[in-house]
């Protein structure tokens, strides 16, 4: 049964699924990271909010870890190269929360027009301060959005209620989108000048790190509201402060810091200036849809192989991957093979699939063909880290489809560029379950790639199978399987064997000294 830990505070739902779908679950919350480094090696799946730090550091400890699931839209606490170098499938839960920030964003921007937690201080103090509070209406206002994805967009549905203008800065917004969307595309200088209203929805990334920096704050409309319920780190919180001050800005609205927790900052206690604890997702509704999404997500992944929203290796639906769960084991066997045979001197490959596999997701057969083909480098490698890998030695990897039907109902081959030219091995599926080879570089060959085997090169001629037979027995390597294919009759022939013990290379230099062997290589799947 697969363990997860949820180390940050999530609603019940979250270990509720887990316990339906056959997932154990522990909830231990609030540990600090040499704590959790203490725990993490038991578990297969981690589930988190924000609190939690997935490092290279807890990566390294968390040795039986499959999946980190983040109940939640930002990953900037999730080591994301780590944990795809560890063979982690990192997950997240992109839309569960989106409406309730955008509310949280829209609540920030109403509070700001209306000086409302002054003022509610004020009442309270019994100051009945009428004639010191005069706020601003939104309607008519120009709304500047700075991105316009799944936040941004609610955000901008809600504006336009509001009868406000709205314009978006997003380098990734089309003007099809844009126009469905009701906003009208502009530049970051255009925005910056226009706005009344200031709200930010990016990631934080480098390029969006200080996006309003003090050049830009200054670029901005006299008397203009800003707000930032998306990442700390996006605006210059000193040249905001410095803003408020010269009432350059009319108000500001922070719902995320460049540290959290925010325990001080220059900015409080700054007039005209609110703040909240990183509060955009805290709706009950937001609770239970995130913590539902994470459980569902990675049990379907621990129990089934099905991934979803995962931000490092494709998805592959529940339902996809009973079907794709033989292809993905006969292109493993295939990568493996390659890997094992000609993996020397590899400057690229082509995987294609024909037949019924072409009718499939093909990008988690083109990652289990890298899984097997990398393992040859590193055995912790899987179908997360392995295209990470490829890339890093500069393989060139291409998917080819094919329409056709050839030999077999159903086909996948792997072609691999050497040094001595291209090298291809080819498998099917019998059964539309049992992964078997049906070529090797050129050469016909069914076979199943299993356990210990034992690859043979020989010119064929009579009596070598009766040598190489009384060389194995000799040596008291029992032969399981037998399998031979050849080019031409008295020409190149190859010998597949599966062996009950592994050869060694005591051994595999005797064979090697057979006449006609012009290679003998061990292998293992
Ligand atoms: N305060 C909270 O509790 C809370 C809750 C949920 C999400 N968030 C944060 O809100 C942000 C937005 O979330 P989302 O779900 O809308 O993400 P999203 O990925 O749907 O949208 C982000 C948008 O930013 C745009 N973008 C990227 N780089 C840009 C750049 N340089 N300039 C302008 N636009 C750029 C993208 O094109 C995209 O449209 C994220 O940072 C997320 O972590 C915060
Ligand atoms: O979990 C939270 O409370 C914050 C979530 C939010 O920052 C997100 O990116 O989804």
């Amino acid at each position: 049964m697969p363990k997860v830990l949820i180390s940050d505070k999530m609603d019940p739902q979250a270990a509720k699924i887990f316990r339906e779908r056959g997932v154990e679950v522990d909830e231990i919350t609030g540990k600090t990271p040499d704590e959790l480094k203490a725990i993490i090696g038991e578990y297969d799946g981690l589930a988190i909010r924000s609190s939690t730090k997935v490092t290279k550091d807890i990566l390294s400890a968390a040795t039986n870890l499959k999946v980190v699931g983040r109940a939640g839209i930002g990953v900037d606490n999730v080591d994301i190269p780590a944990a795809s170098a560890a063979g982690v499938v990192v997950m997240n839960t992109p839309f569960g929360n989106s409406i309730t920030t955008a509310e949280h964003a829209i609540a920030l921007m109403f509070a700001l027009a209306r000086d409302l937690p002054e003022a509610d201080k004020s009442t309270q103090a019994g100051k009945w301060e009428k004639n010191r509070f005069m706020g601003v209406e939104v309607t008519s206002k120009t709304l500047g959005l700075i991105g316009a994805g799944n936040i941004g967009s609610i955000v901008a549905d809600r504006a336009l209620g509001l009868k406000m203008k709205v314009v978006a800065y997003d380098p990734f917004l089309t003007p099809e989108r844009a126009q469905d969307m009701g906003v009208e595309k502009v530049e970051l200088d255009q925005l910056l000048a226009r706005a009344d209203f200031i709200t930010l929805h990016t990631p934080l990334t480098e390029q969006t790190r200080n996006i309003l920096s003090a050049e830009n704050l200054a670029k901005t409309k006299k008397g203009v509201r800003i707000v930032n319920c998306a990442r700390g780190g996006l605006i210059d919180e000193a040249a905001l402060k410095a803003g408020l001050d010269s009432g350059h800005i009319a108000g500001a609205a922070l719902d995320v810091f460049v540290t959290e927790p925010a325990k001080e900052s220059p900015l409080f206690g700054t007039p005209n200036f609110i703040s909240t604890p990183h509060l955009g997702a805290s709706t009950t509704e937001a609770q239970v849809n995130v913590a539902i999404q994470v459980a569902e997500q990675m049990a379907d992944f621990l129990v089934s192989g099905g991934v979803t929203n995962a931000l490092n290796m494709p998805s592959l639906s529940a339902e996809e991957a009973p079907k794709l769960k033989p292809y993905m084991a006969l292109a493993e066997k295939l990568g493996s093979l390659v890997g094992q045979l000609a993996h020397d001197a590899l400057t690229g490959l082509a995987i294609e699939v024909e037949g019924a596999a072409a009718e499939l997701n093909q990008k988690p057969i083109t990652g289990a063909v890298l899984a097997g083909l990398m393992r040859v480098y590193s055995d912790t490698v899987n179908m997360v880290n392995a295209p990470t890998l490829a890339k890093e030695r500069g393989l060139d990897v291409r998917e080819v489809r094919h329409d056709r039907e050839g030999d077999y109902h159903t086909l996948v081959r792997v072609t691999v560029d050497t040094k001595a030219g291209p090298k291809s091995v080819a498998g099917t599926l019998f059964g539309n379950a049992s992964p078997r080879l049906t070529e090797i570089f050129g050469i016909k060959v069914e076979a199943d790639l299993d356990g210990a085997m034992l690859y043979i090169v020989n010119e064929d001629a009579p009596g070598f199978i009766g040598r190489l037979g009384t060389t194995l027995g000799e040596a008291g390597v029992n032969i399981g399987t037998f399998h031979l294919g050849r080019r031409t009759a008295g020409g190149e022939a190859v010998l597949l064997l599966s062996v009950d013990t592994r050869v060694d290379e005591a051994l595999l230099a005797k064979v090697q000294g057979l006449p006609g062997v012009k290679q003998v290589k061990a292998l293992g799947f």
